[in-house]
């Protein structure tokens, strides 16, 4: 791979990045040329929504060419255009090979949730202390056992072992909770998510587990559970209070997680007319709050 880095003033970026997706580039990224500098400019937009510029005002462009041919055909055929006046050609040079599967494999360890529970990515070997393991790879969906909020479900499924019971994980991202409530000895488990790519995962993930789960959209969940699982954010979880508490068997458990610990008492009061919502776990500035029905 080669890549060929330019400058280029604002008002070029998006017709200089354009032509480079037409000159066969494989990928093109586009930095601030002043980051690390006091003339750093912070550029973002509202969470979920495109920055409110196509660069900074002096922008360090990277295409990477499968060729230094076409790297170098690039860079002859972007010189003499119009819309690459105030732009200026840095130069092309070839990239260093990487092994991009061992560097990923390397950033995620085994996860510890208690002494014996453990969440093991499939090319380590489980520690030898381990008496139960959910084998997961980092994937599209949320939930690998290394963010606070999924590691306090974890440890609250390991700590009352859901045995025999129904179990509802909503909002089941990559299904880590569902799997860990089987592992724990729930016997019926519905996993859902508004997102289908999540669904599919946690199918897959189950799968490799050797556990049985019902995974769907929202809509499969129904009736009454003895847990109800939801570890999302604390606006959902408001909004979902009336849905989610419904769902809660009498004499049933809701664990709700994705919490900031200032958030706390906006959930004890979303949640009053249905259940006393209590912190029982906190980790990192994120809460565990849990409810008894
Ligand atoms: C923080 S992830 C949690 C994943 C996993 N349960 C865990 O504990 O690691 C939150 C998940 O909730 C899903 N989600 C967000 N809003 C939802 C909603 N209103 N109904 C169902 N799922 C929702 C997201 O798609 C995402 O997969």
């Amino acid at each position: 791979m080669f890549e060929l880095r330019l400058l280029a003033p604002e008002e070029r970026v998006e017709a200089v990045s354009e032509a480079l997706d037409a000159l066969d580039a494989l990928s093109i990224s586009v930095e601030d040329a002043d980051a690390q500098t006091p003339a750093e400019q912070a550029l973002f937009g509202e969470p979920g929504m495109p920055p409110p510029k196509e660069g900074w005002q002096r922008s360090l462009v990277v295409a990477l060419f499968a060729e230094e041919k076409l790297a170098r055909e690039a860079a002859t055929l972007l010189e003499p255009q119009d819309f690459f006046a105030g732009c200026k050609l840095l130069g092309i040079q070839p990239v260093p090979d990487q092994d991009w599967v061992r560097l990923t494999q390397s950033q995620f360890e085994p996860v510890e949730i208690t002494p014996s529970f453990w969440i093991v990515p499939t090319w380590h070997e489980p520690p030898a202390a381990a008496q139960e393991v959910i084998r997961l790879d980092p994937g599209l969906a949320f939930g690998t056992g290394t963010h606070p909020t999924t590691r306090m479900c974890l440890r609250w499924i390991a700590n009352h072992a859901p045995r025999g019971q129904r179990v509802l994980d909503y909002g089941c991202g990559s299904g880590i909770l569902a799997i860990g409530a089987a592992k724990f000895g729930a016997s019926d488990i519905d996993a859902v998510d508004i997102d289908e790519a999540a669904v599919r995962s946690t199918e897959d993930n189950a799968r490799a587990n050797s556990v049985t789960l019902n995974a769907g959209l929202p809509d499969r969940a129904g009736g009454k559970y003895q847990t109800v699982l939801a570890n999302i954010l604390a606006t959902p979880l408001k909004v979902l209070a009336p849905l989610l508490a419904a769902h809660v068997a009498p004499g049933g458990s809701l664990v709700l997680a994705g919490i900031l610990s200032r958030q706390a008492d906006e959930l004890k009061a979303a949640y009053a007319p249905y259940c006393q919502l209590q912190v029982s776990d906190e980790e990192d500035g994120w809460i565990l709050m849990t409810a008894a029905l």
